[in-house]
């Protein structure tokens, strides 16, 4: 499905349909559809206050729906990592596994086997006993996410996990991420990173609660309505944007000191920044 064609309640495995979220004046989310396939990894990106927390928190049933429908499994099977990381810094490893199993009322004898499969596949098998201030940025990240999969869930929501984590780190959460869809688990992934949205199987892209596209890497380049090109070349009269507009096309300009670019190349980050483009003009005219 992607978010041009209408999606019914029943059309989904788990996701959000036709979704507004109010908070008093402020439209945090108009009429936002997703689908969250089991087995996939789905990412949400946009700018600051773009909606994408908001989003979560709809889903996690911890934000009021004004109008539209969540379908969700049991509270029980949806694992959430917040954007803190959901680790209690004065409790140690163990401690904050356990704490988070009674409150799934995970039994004991499968808590042994979860516990030492997750930790172990993060790399935090050795560190039990560490208390969770005492934990690296990304070791913290880790963990939450460990947390997060714990009731080992249908549905895993996790609130931009990588932000601030180191690339070794970032690699390894990935490879996580990945298993537990592998492993049958819908996966909802915030970031504003967008080489790691591309690696997503579908991205939502968010603009002031507003859906700007959805689908996969490809189709969300594929659904600007011209041609999008690159160069890596400022042309004249460009200042300092990096994305500019004729009629329905787009070019990119990927400045030649950045060593990774490779213009003639259309990413999905082109695509992002050429549909804000579109529609910062669209509320302009
Ligand atoms: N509890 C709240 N009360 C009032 N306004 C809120 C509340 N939570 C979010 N908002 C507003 O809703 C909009 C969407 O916010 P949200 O946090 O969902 O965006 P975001 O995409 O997660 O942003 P960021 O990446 O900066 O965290 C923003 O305008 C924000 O100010």
């Amino acid at each position: 499905m992607t978010g041009r064609q209408m999606a019914r309640p029943d059309d989904i495995d788990w996701g959000a349909v036709d979704v507004t979220v109010r908070f008093g004046g402020i439209a945090a989310l108009t009429n936002v559809t997703i689908d969250l396939p089991p087995g996939q990894v789905t990412a949400v990106v946009g700018g600051d206050g773009a909606g994408k927390t908001t989003l979560l928190g709809a889903l996690a049933g911890r934000v009021p729906v004004g109008t539209g429908t969540v379908t969700m499994p049991d509270r029980r099977r949806v694992g959430v990592q917040p954007s803190t990381s959901g680790v209690w810094g004065d409790l140690s490893v163990d401690e904050n596994v356990d704490f988070v199993a009674e409150a799934y009322s995970i039994p004991r004898d499968s808590l042994a086997e979860r516990r030492a499969r997750l930790l172990s596949r993060a790399g935090l098998d050795h560190v039990g006993g560490r208390l969770g201030a005492q934990l690296s940025g990304g070791m913290r990240q880790k963990l939450g996410f460990c947390l997060a999969m714990l009731p080992d869930p249908e549905v895993l929501l996790l609130d931009e996990p990588s932000t601030g984590v180191d690339p070794v780190s970032r690699v390894q959460l990935w490879q996580l991420i990945a298993e537990a869809a592998a492993g049958g688990a819908a996966v909802l992934l915030l970031t504003t990173y967008l080489d790691e949205a591309q690696r997503a199987h579908r991205v939502l892209v968010l603009d002031e609660g507003h859906t700007l596209g959805f689908g996969s890497p490809d189709d969300i380049v594929s659904s600007l309505p011209g041609a999008i090109t690159s160069s890596g070349t400022r042309p004249d009269g460009v200042d300092a944007h990096r994305c500019w507009r004729r009629g329905t096309d787009f070019r990119i300009w990927r400045p030649n000191e950045v060593a990774s670019s490779s213009p003639g190349d259309v990413d999905l980050e082109d695509a992002v920044i050429a549909l804000m483009l579109a529609r910062e003009e669209a509320r302009r005219d």
